[in-house]
């Protein structure tokens, strides 16, 4: 069953519209990342779902009742938001312990569930210390801490990691979806990064441009992107997007890039005739030493290597920038000068140059 559903939300302040028209279901125990850039309506959207702020027009629904005009403390809802929201005067145990206490636990009970879920969240040494005394990443773990423990049906979580360094970040993103899974609650868990977005979300949920542009799973957000929009909020290196006119030809429909005619695959035989932006993800670009069929001239420019891959700036005889990223770094260095690059016609997008909506290929 639903546990979340969101119909037709919409959300103005004065100074303009945040969403309108915003639909989402997430299903019991499943957590649906919400991600979009700094703006988008990210908190604003939990803060619907929380009931601290009303919508213009749509309903909230958890499982199953519609709660649009029920107060917050009725809805089993938990929140951590950015801002902490801790008590100050009291131990970070007692702020975890403030959210068993309201409910009928054994004193025994409280303490075996705050301190297990310290130990996950690598809080368990500061258990004694008042928020004051703890770092800000401590802070944002214990009031993930707090809301965690409750186990809520539904938990809302504002990017919780934001101010986690780097290291415990990537740590906590390999370790939070078992947590959460083991919470069995119902998750929307907002994000400003594209890499804990498809780390933790069994579906993400783009909020981009007063809307959602796409709500899939991580792996068909990356692959077939609903828009060019979409592509580019995802990737490291970010998509390279070149302005192509696909004319139609025996040999596929054809296109110019870097002085050279290429041929996009014959699924895109539709295309032809359209103004396009050909979008190649860094690892759809292959460069070689020599020409090989359907490849084009480049220079490279520079050669970056990164931990689990190597990042190359391609130059075209038409002086286009394209990067391109190889995995591993451990093969001979590559020089620079000059090269050939051809793209992995399987792993190609074509969005329309009006709109950038992607054109899916068609089977031929
Ligand atoms: N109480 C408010 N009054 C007026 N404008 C608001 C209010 N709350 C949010 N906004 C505006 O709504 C828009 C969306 O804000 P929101 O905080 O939801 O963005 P976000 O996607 O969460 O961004 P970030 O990732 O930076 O936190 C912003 O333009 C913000 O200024």
């Amino acid at each position: 069953m639903a546990q979340i559903e969101l119909t037709g939300l919409a959300k103005a302040f004065k100074t303009g519209p945040v969403f309108s028209d915003l639909s989402l279901v997430a299903e019991t125990g499943e957590i649906v990342v919400v991600f979009g850039p700094s703006g988008a309506g990210k908190t604003v959207l939990l803060r619907l779902v929380a009931g601290v702020a009303e919508p213009d027009a749509g309903a909230v629904r958890l499982d199953g009742r519609d709660v649009t005009d029920a107060p917050p403390e009725t809805r089993g809802v938990g929140m951590a938001f950015q801002n902490f929201a801790l008590f100050p005067h009291m131990s970070a145990y007692d702020n975890i312990a403030s959210a068993l206490t309201a409910g009928r636990c054994s004193p025994e009970a409280i303490k075996g569930r705050v301190e297990a879920v310290a130990k996950l969240l690598k809080i368990g040494h500061v258990l004694q210390h008042q928020p004051r005394e703890l770092s800000n990443g401590q802070k944002q773990r214990t009031a993930l801490a707090r809301a965690l423990a409750a186990e809520p049906k539904v938990l809302l979580l504002d990017d919780p990691l934001r101010n986690v360094d780097a290291k415990l970040r990537y740590e906590m993103r390999l370790e939070l979806p078992s947590l959460l899974k083991a919470s069995g609650s119902t998750v929307l868990y907002v994000t400003q990064d594209y890499k804990e977005a498809m780390a933790l979300g069994d579906r993400i949920a783009v909020l981009l441009d007063g809307g959602l542009a796409q709500v899939a799973t991580p792996a068909q957000i990356y692959r077939e992107p609903a828009s060019l929009g979409v592509a580019r909020l995802f990737g490291d290196p970010t998509i390279n997007l070149v302005p192509v006119s696909p004319q139609a030809s025996p040999a596929g429909p054809r296109i110019e890039l870097g002085g050279k005619v290429l041929h996009l695959p014959a699924s895109y035989a539709h295309a032809a005739g359209t103004d396009c932006v050909l979008g190649l993800r860094p690892e759809a670009i292959l460069a070689a030493d020599r020409p090989e069929p359907e490849s084009f001239p480049v220079e490279v420019v520079a050669v970056t290597p990164l931990n689990e891959k190597t990042v190359l700036l391609l130059r075209t005889d038409d002086g286009r920038e394209l990067l391109a990223s190889e995995a591993g770094n451990e093969e001979a260095p590559r020089r620079h000068g000059p090269a050939h690059a051809r793209f992995d016609a399987a792993a190609i997008l074509l969005f329309e140059a009006a709109g950038g909506r992607r054109i899916a290929p068609r089977a031929a």
